[in-house]
């Protein structure tokens, strides 16, 4: 599975935290990928390699974004923060409508984000491996 973890900054100790708590789910065969910021701080603090994109503010959600459009990307855990305008915010818009374009499981706060990794636990999400395997290839 390919997972994205992204946090803003006043929700990077929250990410941290989390992520520190699920690592043995994170680290059962999964691809991660994050923001530049968020995946340097988890694997300051984890075992776990992290495929880091740019920084949010200079594209990094949009890099995200383009493989939640290609159906490339599985789950995601988005810690926003509510309370402070960020200048991409249309960066931000683009990625979670393309999360609902493709009916990608996303997470925006941390209690929905334990649900999704429990299941993800589970096994869950084993119906994208599907998506993956039957992916039509790019149209001429
Ligand atoms: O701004 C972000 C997501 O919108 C996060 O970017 P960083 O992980 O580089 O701080």
């Amino acid at each position: 599975m390919n997972i994205a973890l992204i946090a803003h900054d006043r929700k990077k100790d929250e990410m941290v935290n989390f992520v520190i708590a699920y690592e043995p789910v994170f680290e059962q065969g999964h691809q991660l990928f994050a923001t530049g910021t968020t995946g340097t701080r988890i694997m300051e603090n984890t075992k776990l390699r992290v495929h880091r994109f740019m920084s949010g503010p200079l594209g990094g959600d949009q890099q995200i974004g383009a493989m939640v459009a290609a159906n490339e990307m599985d789950l995601i855990i988005f810690l926003r923060d509510p309370l402070m305008a960020q200048p991409h915010e249309p960066d931000i818009t683009a990625l979670l409508r393309l999360c609902d374009v493709q009916g990608i499981p996303v997470a925006t706060n941390v209690a929905t984000a334990e649900i999704l990794v429990k299941a993800l636990y589970r096994g869950d999400f084993a119906w994208r491996e599907l998506v993956h395997k039957y992916k039509p290839g790019i149209e001429e």
